[in-house]
């Protein structure tokens, strides 16, 4: 079916390519992603909607400013744009605020005395729990975000669950500025451009937005070193991952309902196949930075009120990892930042701080719903860098990265928007593949009886006044979620009639196997019954 639709510049292509290998990656391919996707997705899933761990975050939502200049008016007025605000007392009360706030002023020296001291932070509260409470300070330079310090008064807690990334009708001019001004980060200081290499982002276009500014980037990628690229991709598949989500989960506002839109993922995804590769770019990625957790699983606190809840989620992100750790290396950071060190020390540095740049644009984003993903996706994907960065790989004699590297430190608030940064795309994954389903179904053969349905729509409305319209919309809407629902019915007992027929079908041929052919077993069995019986001189 698949085969007849997929023409040679049909943009579904990719789906069927699966030997197409990603740019950047030691080998990734889109069939070799979509495996390992589909072991990880269930198990991404099981952790960000069944733990309070992973499901509560807390961030400085409402109260940070902007730090860069915005020329246009925010405009988001939509519902869809806010966020519901979890209640504190729903929040396990390692995580309330009276617990983070008996912590106002420790340093993480003073904190890890106490720990080690055995004295409570507070009452009532199991001694595995208070290092979850440790802000920890020391790590500020090899931050690839700014992460807001969950100490601060003007942060909420925020359950992902109740929020979900999704249209909320935020657009440009606004949106599309910050996209720019993320692109602009990927403008080089330090890094030496062999040739012009920004002319096409000082321009003010950074983003290409049409197919012959695609084919310049591409050309000029080439040019580019592989530090560059990387950055670029992780933010062009961040944003190819946010588009997919708002067109999957998209409003259709003249009937209001919420669903997939194809032509919204046609215009801003499909039609630019390098944005699907960037995607695939990014999980890859993020695949390795959760593989590179291995070996340091026991540096972190998974912290509840319970014992039980900290193990579990432990054991959940274990099972994550280890089945992370079967797959080949599709990403390999030791190629990054490994000429002379003192320029790629200068390198990695200026990475950090342009990363850090986009991390602090998201304080600038107009819309809450989509500013509280941005804070995660890109605290998400700082959290991935600084681990294959800067953390020391234990599992690799050689680290190349062993002489500046440091033993993992990671937030909560950073493991959390990790995991749930990998869910996202692992999501994103998901939906264009159903986005391509949706596709071959709709233009799969009309069925006769629908056919004959739309014809009577079509005559209807055609005479009826247009008052009635609206209750004819409704009745045609439930009359075809009424026939959907006998339809699939009806598929189940015609399932069931063809085996039933299949199996009569079959009756003469396992007749004759029985009773009449020589490998019947029963005929077997009755003669060499009978020879058992014969007096062995009858037979000689
Ligand atoms: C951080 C952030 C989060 C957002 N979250 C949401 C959300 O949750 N829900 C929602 O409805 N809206 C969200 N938006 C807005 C949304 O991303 C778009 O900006 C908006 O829908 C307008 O889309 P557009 O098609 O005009 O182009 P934009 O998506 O605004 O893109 C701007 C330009 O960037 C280029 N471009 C587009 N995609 C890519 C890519 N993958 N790689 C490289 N270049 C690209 C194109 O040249 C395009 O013209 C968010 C915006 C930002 C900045």
């Amino acid at each position: 079916k698949k085969q007849s639709i997929m023409e040679a510049n049909d943009p579904w292509k990719f789906e069927e390519d699966t030997k197409h290998v990603i740019p950047d990656t030691s080998g990734a391919t889109f069939g070799s992603i979509k495996d390992v996707n589909e072991l990880l997705s269930p198990l991404l899933k099981d952790l960000t909607e069944k733990s309070d761990y992973m499901r509560f975050y807390r961030l400085n939502l409402f109260n940070k400013e902007c730090k860069y200049k915005m020329d246009d008016n925010v405009f988001c007025g939509s519902n869809a744009c806010n966020v519901l605000v979890t209640d504190e007392n729903n929040v396990p009360e390692i995580w309330s605020s009276k617990a983070l706030g008996k912590l106002e002023g420790f340093m993480p020296e003073l904190s890890r005395q106490i720990v080690e001291s055995d004295q409570s932070v507070m009452e009532n509260v199991e001694k595995i729990s208070q290092s979850c409470l440790l802000e920890r300070l020391d790590d500020q330079d090899r931050q690839y975000c700014y992460v807001d310090n969950e100490l601060d008064s003007g942060c909420v807690y925020v359950s992902l669950l109740d929020n979900p990334e999704r249209f909320t009708g935020y657009g440009a001019p606004h949106a599309t500025r910050i996209w720019e001004m993320i692109y602009n980060e990927c403008l080089p200081d330090t890094f030496e451009p062999t040739v012009d290499f920004p002319t096409l982002f000082t321009q003010g276009s950074l983003a290409p937005s049409s197919i012959s500014q695609e084919q310049v980037l591409k050309e000029r990628m080439e040019l580019w070193t592989h530090e560059q690229r990387v950055f670029y991709r992780v933010l062009s598949g961040m944003h190819t991952s946010i588009s997919t989500h708002l067109c999957y989960n998209y409003l259709n506002q003249s009937t209001g309902v919420w669903g997939p839109n194809i032509n919204c993922f046609k215009e801003k995804v499909l039609s630019h196949p390098e944005r699907i590769e960037n995607l695939y770019f990014a999980y890859s990625l993020l695949l390795r930075a959760m593989d590179k957790l291995n070996g340091h699983l026991d540096a972190l606190t998974f912290c509840h009120d319970s014992a039980l809840q900290d193990t579990e989620v432990r054991h959940k992100v274990r099972d994550l990892v280890d089945t992370v750790n079967q797959y080949p290396r599709y990403f390999d950071e030791s190629v990054l930042f490994s000429g002379e060190p003192e320029l790629s020390s200068a390198m990695k540095k200026e990475f950090r701080e342009h990363f850090r740049t986009v991390s602090a644009l998201m304080d600038c984003v107009g819309c809450e719903r989509c500013r509280l993903w941005g804070k995660i996706q890109t605290n998400g994907f700082g959290t991935a860098l600084k681990i294959l960065f800067e953390v020391s790989d234990v599992e690799n004699e050689i680290d190349q990265f062993e002489s500046t590297s440091f033993p993992l430190q990671l937030r909560r608030s950073e493991i959390v928007a990790l995991v749930n940064t990998f869910d996202r795309l692992s999501r994103s994954i998901d939906y264009i593949q159903k986005f391509h389903e949706l596709h071959i179904e709709q233009h799969q053969p009309e069925p006769l009886f629908r056919k004959f349905l739309n014809n009577m729509k079509r005559f209807v409305y055609q005479y009826v006044p247009e008052v009635f319209h609206p209750f004819l919309k409704k009745t045609y809407n439930v009359a075809r979620i009424v026939y959907h629902d006998v339809w699939m019915e009806l598929e189940v007992v015609l399932e069931g009639f063809r085996y039933v027929l299949s199996s009569y079908l079959q009756m003469p041929k396992m007749i004759n196997f029985y009773f009449f052919s020589s490998q019947s077993p029963l005929l077997n069995y009755i003669s060499e019954s009978i020879r058992q019986r014969i007096p062995s001189g009858w037979l000689s």
